[in-house]
């Protein structure tokens, strides 16, 4: 090969420079009602705040700076930062037709282009990021399964599950007052106590907390009035509990919650182990690498960037292949176990089989899920009987394996952050702790909340709802205008700013949250904000948005509430909570693709009375 023309080289970089410029001044000048945060040059968008601040930070910094709306850069891709609830309402709700979707993880292109890589078709097909009618007719089919009546029937799952947590948190903190030397031994003690998932095709997974221990390990709690409190991480024994109830209520299976690094080291398939690598990888948001560099390519070379991406980025992309591999599979085993049972009961199912796994079989057959049978009704036997509003036919079974990967995923790592955030708030505000209490107490040391219990806690919910305003554990979600004239948003100074097809817009929860203009004191911790009528009144209606807002808002929300509200009345009947000496303060956040307690939540247990120990058995 000859050596390279240098001129030749210099015309080219022009090219691709003036070809940059040139699209980047297009967009700006398509947005250019929109106030801009400066780019850095060539579509490196704003690495250089990005690598000071995660994402919802330097938002908020914007927000300060250019208001309730504002364009910046990802990349190539322009993108709206709406703050102002007005604008985010108009986007959610009003005009909800034109910015039905989701911008997707990774650009979709359509046609000849169209990707076949298997992974790929598989994150497309979760509700999450799902598109256009299929989108709807997913929506729709698993809307019962968080219907009133539904809801009702998972008071006495969450009451189940709070109550193996409570048995952990004692186990824990009576090897710790019986000599154990660390919070890690007396972690590693409790689990073992633990019986390991007997996978049995009984409907039922196994897992449950030992039943030879506990009692002792109680006793011993209560009567060690010179224990030395245990440290522990609350986050991940939420984190435990959280994904319980989620397999219990979605699926009827007891997923089996401990264990995970050694086992995503040892590549064995571990569900704590898969969520918790793809939240922490953050999955290509600019906050890494990753994220930048999807967003510098075309949209049409972007999946086979995926794929590049896969063989390149060593651990990063064994990490989420791993945990790919691990939900997916687990998801189809279940999925083919409810096939068959809904066969032997005389129903009919579709049977699609599409060329869509991409593991092995020696890999499904050390599965711990291979043999379990989910309950009867459970989330996948109404994916089984959904129509594709788009194609007119069932879902296809990578798209029903999908969806458990979304309910597992969506419903254990949001909800354990937002407890976690609770037990935090309330540990560093011992006024707002007693007034809890007294609400706890009031109701009784040993009853089970329900639902309709719930108007007996305003205190609790308020509490919730507060640590959800300071700490949202989404900071952000999005939408993307696919409507081929584009819309138009009106300010509350008549203001008219107009969106063009294919732009994204990101919805500033942390920054609103945070913002002056609609909360008073807002990085104070204030429940009351929530119970005062004057103040509530006074308040825009769309200034709190943890759920998102819209048609297309979290599904799970009242799921998740109900979820915070038992655990809190359950957790703190027996419990208060100090934060441990190697806790940090104020608590460092961890941005991936939501937010949690960097490093988990460092706390000493205290039980509230040798009484109450005794009677959580
Ligand atoms: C405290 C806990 C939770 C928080 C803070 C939270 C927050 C959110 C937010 C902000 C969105 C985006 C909404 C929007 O764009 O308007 C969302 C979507 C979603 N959430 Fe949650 N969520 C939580 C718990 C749950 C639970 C327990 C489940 C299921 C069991 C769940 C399942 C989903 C799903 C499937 C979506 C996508 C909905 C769609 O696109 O149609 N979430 N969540």
């Amino acid at each position: 090969m000859g050596a390279l023309d240098p001129w030749a080289v210099a015309a080219a970089a022009a090219v691709v420079w003036l070809l940059a410029v040139g699209y980047r001044l297009v967009w700006r000048w398509r947005l250019r009602s929109i106030p801009l945060v400066r780019p850095m040059p060539f579509f490196l968008g704003h690495l250089r705040v990005f690598r000071r601040l995660p994402l919802y930070r330097a938002y908020e910094e914007w927000m300060h700076r250019y208001g309730g709306i504002f364009l910046c850069f990802m990349g190539k891709n322009p993108v709206v930062v709406l703050s102002d609830p007005d604008l985010i309402r108009q986007v959610a709700v009003k005009q909800f037709a034109k910015f039905h979707d989701r911008p997707s993880i990774i650009a979709m292109p359509t046609g000849r282009r169209q990707s076949r890589d298997k992974r790929l078709t598989a994150i497309r097909s979760g509700l999450l990021v799902a598109r256009g009618g299929y989108w709807g007719s997913l929506r729709a089919a698993m809307a019962p399964l968080f219907h009133s009546t539904a809801l009702q029937s998972y008071s006495s799952v969450m009451n189940r599950c709070v109550g193996r947590f409570l048995q952990r948190l004692q186990e824990m903190s009576a090897l710790a007052a019986n000599g154990c030397s660390g919070p890690a031994e007396a972690a590693a003690l409790a689990e073992s106590t633990e019986q390991p998932a007997a996978a049995e095709g009984d409907g039922k997974g196994g897992g449950g907390a030992s039943q030879q221990q506990p009692q002792q390990a109680m006793e011993a709690a209560a009567n060690s009035s010179a224990a030395v409190p245990a440290e522990l991480d609350i986050h991940a024994l939420l984190g435990r509990f959280t994904l319980e109830v989620v397999g219990q209520s979605a699926f009827g299976v007891e997923f089996i919650t401990e264990g995970d690094e050694q086992d995503l080291k040892e590549g064995k398939p571990n569900l704590v182990a898969a969520v918790k690598a793809i939240f922490s990888a953050g999955n290509f948001t600019p906050s890494n690498g990753a994220g930048v560099l999807f967003r510098l390519v075309p949209n049409w070379m972007e999946p086979l960037f995926f794929v590049l991406f896969l063989r390149l980025f060593g651990a990063m992309a064994r990490k989420l292949e791993y945990a790919r591999s691990t939900l997916m599979c687990t998801a189809d085993l279940l999925m083919q176990a409810a096939k068959k049972q809904a066969l032997a009961r005389g129903e009919k199912v579709h049977m699609v089989e599409t060329d869509w796994r991409w593991w092995s079989q020696a890999w499904a057959d050390q599965n711990p899920y291979k043999g379990v049978t989910p309950a009867p009704n459970s989330v996948l036997d109404m994916l089984m009987r959904a129509t594709n509003k788009e194609t007119g036919r069932g879902l296809t079974d990578v798209q029903i394996a999908a969806q458990s990967n979304t309910l597992i995923a969506a419903g254990y790592e949001t909800t354990a952050n937002a407890l976690s955030f609770a037990i935090y708030c309330l540990a560093t505000h011992p006024e707002a702790e007693a007034r809890l209490l007294a609400e706890v107490d009031a109701f009784g040391a040993d009853k089970e909340p329900t639902l309709d219990d719930a108007p007996r806690f305003p205190y609790v919910e308020a509490v919730m709802h507060e640590a959800l305003r300071l700490y949202p554990p989404a900071h952000t979600t999005n939408r993307e205008c696919t409507a081929p004239g584009g819309a138009t948003l009106v300010g509350g100074d008549g203001t008219q700013y107009h969106i063009p097809q294919g732009v994204w817009v990101h919805f500033n929860i942390w920054g609103l949250h945070h913002s002056e203009a609609h909360w008073k004191e807002p990085h104070a911790f204030r429940p009351e904000r929530f119970l005062d009528e004057e103040e509530v009144a006074g308040r825009h209606p769309n200034a709190f948005i943890p759920f998102g807002l819209g048609p297309r808002n979290c599904i799970g929300y009242k799921f998740a509430l109900q979820e915070m509200l038992i655990s809190l009345v359950r957790i703190y009947q027996r419990w208060t909570f100090q934060l441990a000496p190697r806790q940090a303060r104020p608590l460092p956040l961890r941005m991936g693709i939501t937010l949690a307690p960097k490093d988990g939540l460092w706390v000493t247990a205290h039980p509230r009375s040798a009484n109450s120990m005794t009677a959580a058995a």
